[in-house]
């Protein structure tokens, strides 16, 4: 069993907007198994003849499934990457999924600078990543975990500003939130559990090349 699964390499997908995204770019490669989908109720889809195994996964979960091996690769959003903290190896910017992490206020309670909001709420779905940010700017603050929708949090008393991840603003614009400070970039990244990387290294680097000139290719 242990000698079989040697032989697979095991990729996790995020469901969500990744996923399509994820999926096509390794068919591009040859990384292909039938009935990969995104709402599929068989959470792990197997390509014998490759020896593939795509585990379908809930976004937050991905780096979680790499750093304890039960997948040898994954694909995740840098924000979520930073935000889970997990000892696992970045390989390749996949170039897709992009957008930023920032902190956004209400337009008409906007104060004059950043430090002004010291001690305040900031809500998030990111608080590891706020907290790093803010504390490089020497600033404490209440952090309040939420799940979704983010911008709801000024906008019903809950908190006096987000961090959240934006990618045409429109979610801002239309909630009368206005960005006040950007913290980091953000795409879509390959990962790898480290010892996946070293026990299956050729698989894994030449996966890596070919995803590499598809990219390229892609930018031409
Ligand atoms: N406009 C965008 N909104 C959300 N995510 C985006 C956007 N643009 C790029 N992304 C990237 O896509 C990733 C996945 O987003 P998605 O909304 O599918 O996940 P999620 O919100 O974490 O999932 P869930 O809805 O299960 O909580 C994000 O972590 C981010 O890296
Ligand atoms: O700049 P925009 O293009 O408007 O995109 C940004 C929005 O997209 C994300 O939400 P998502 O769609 O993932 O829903 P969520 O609020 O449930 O996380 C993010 O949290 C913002 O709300």
């Amino acid at each position: 069993m242990i000698k079989d699964d040697m032989q697979y390499l095991t990729i996790a997908l995020p469901k969500g907007k990744l996923f399509y995204l994820a999926k096509d770019l390794f068919a591009k490669v040859g990384f292909v198994a039938d009935n990969l989908e995104e709402k599929s109720r068989k959470l792990v889809i197997t390509n014998e003849e490759l020896k593939l195994k795509f585990i379908i996964a809930k976004t937050a979960d991905v780096p979680t499934y790499v750093e304890h091996g039960a997948a040898d690769i994954g694909v995740i959003g840098k924000d979520v990457l930073m935000e889970a903290q997990k000892d696992v190896y970045e390989l390749l910017d996949l170039g897709f999924g992009r957008c930023h992490l920032m902190m956004a206020v209400p337009k008409d309670k906007k104060r004059a600078k950043l430090t002004d909001y010291t001690h305040t709420r900031v809500a998030t779905k990111f608080p590891n990543v706020a907290k790093q940010f803010f504390t490089s700017k020497g600033m404490q603050m209440e952090y309040i975990k939420m799940n979704g929708s983010i911008e709801l949090g000024p906008i019903v008393g809950l908190s006096e500003s987000i961090v959240d991840i934006v990618e045409t603003g429109t979610t801002l614009r239309e909630n009368n939130l206005e960005e006040i400070a950007f913290i980091a970039e953000a795409s879509a990244r390959l990962i790898a559990n480290r010892a996946s990387f070293k026990l299956k290294f050729d698989r894994i680097s030449k996966l890596v090349k070919a995803l590499e000139m598809e990219l390229e290719g892609a930018n031409e």
